[in-house]
């Protein structure tokens, strides 16, 4: 279907996260249990998202004519309409309804039938649809949409497990103070962005950071400006990395982070840019750090102990030519 303007859907597509908490299978059997009982030759669950409308299951009938990925940003199809209102739409014939008797899924899909209802996240905003729709015109009972709801609510409580796990699990990731991941967080995610790596045939970088007599400045400044270095620092080091980098506080004035990299050079590069981005920053005490690093290449087995010995090594090189 041809792309008209983009709505302002604020998600990402669910399927291009990694989600293990939703019964992807549960899901399929329901659509197609779905697509049994209303005798319809196409039913989805579909996701509202910056695509526009995305299919994220489709009913596994060769009839059926949008398959999962597949996304339409026209404004006039149904579940636009499901979404934007948050309310369930029945079309029995859309070939007698002026409103969408020019929605490409009838003028150019022949379906004229339409049932959908909103799915919804747990703070109310609207997932997406799950949807009948049909070739011919129909006249469904009631208790066949109350079925249709009851499902429907299935997936409500899906998503709500989903967005309750994903809340717990940013809680036990992040580091309360700065907002970046904690050793957890850092450890946790540290293999799957080896594998990103590998299959990039990309280098990673491991840089190991030390603040410089962090424990005199909060001695002489206070916890309290001691811990707004910290935090600084922190948002200084996210801000100077592209999202697929890992940055996390190892623990007191320790930070870590994860970059991929072209070449041994990005490492100056990095440290740098975090210079200058550090004295733009306006504190009354300046933030000095010592660094090390290590480098992982495609292929390396090498264990986070093992990297991190070596960046600490380098590191702690680093701090003892200052001293
Ligand atoms: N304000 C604040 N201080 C912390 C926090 N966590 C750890 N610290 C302090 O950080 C200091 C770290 O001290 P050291 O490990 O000796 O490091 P340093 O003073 O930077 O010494 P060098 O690394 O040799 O330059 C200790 O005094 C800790 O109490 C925190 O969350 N907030």
């Amino acid at each position: 279907m041809p792309g008209k303007t983009l709505p302002p859907y604020p998600y990402a597509s669910i399927l291009n996260l990694e989600i293990e908490e939703i019964d992807w299978h549960r899901w399929q059997r329901l659509v197609n249990t779905v697509a049994d009982m209303f005798n319809a030759p196409a039913t989805f669950i579909n996701q509202a998202n910056l695509k526009g409308i995305e299919v994220i299951i489709a009913s596994q009938k060769p009839e059926t004519h949008y398959q999962p990925g597949s996304s339409s940003l026209d404004t006039n199809i149904y579940c636009h309409h499901v979404v934007k209102n948050s309310s369930e739409l029945y079309v029995r014939n859309a070939g007698q309804d002026q409103k969408w008797n020019d929605n490409p899924e009838y003028t150019e899909d022949n379906y004229v039938s339409y049932l959908g209802l909103p799915i919804s996240w747990p703070d109310g905003s609207v997932f997406g649809t799950l949807c009948v729709l049909d070739t011919k015109v129909t006249n469904y009972p009631q208790t066949y949409i109350n079925a249709l709801a009851v499902i429907k609510e299935v997936i409500d409580s899906d998503l709500r497990h989903l967005y309750k796990e994903n809340q717990l699990l940013t809680l036990s990731y992040t580091d309360p103070l700065t907002q970046i991941f904690n050793r957890r967080g850092f450890t946790d995610l540290l293999r799957s962005t080896q594998e990103l790596a590998q299959r990039l045939n990309r280098k990673l970088i491991l840089l190991y950071f030390d603040l410089d007599e962090f424990k005199h400045a909060n001695d002489t400044f206070g916890h309290d400006a001691g811990d707004i270095m910290l935090k600084t620092f922190a948002k200084t080091l996210k801000k100077n990395s592209r999202s697929c980098d890992l940055v996390a506080r190892w623990g007191g004035d320790e930070f870590i982070v994860l970059i991929h990299a072209e070449s041994e050079s990005c490492v100056n590069l990095f440290t740098e840019r975090l210079n200058t981005l550090l004295a733009r920053q306006q504190l009354e005490h300046d933030i000095k750090y010592s660094f090390g690093y290590a480098v992982i290449k495609p292929g390396d087995k090498a264990e986070l102990d093992e990297l991190l010995k070596h960046a600490d090594d380098y590191m702690y090189q680093n701090k003892l030519s200052k001293k």
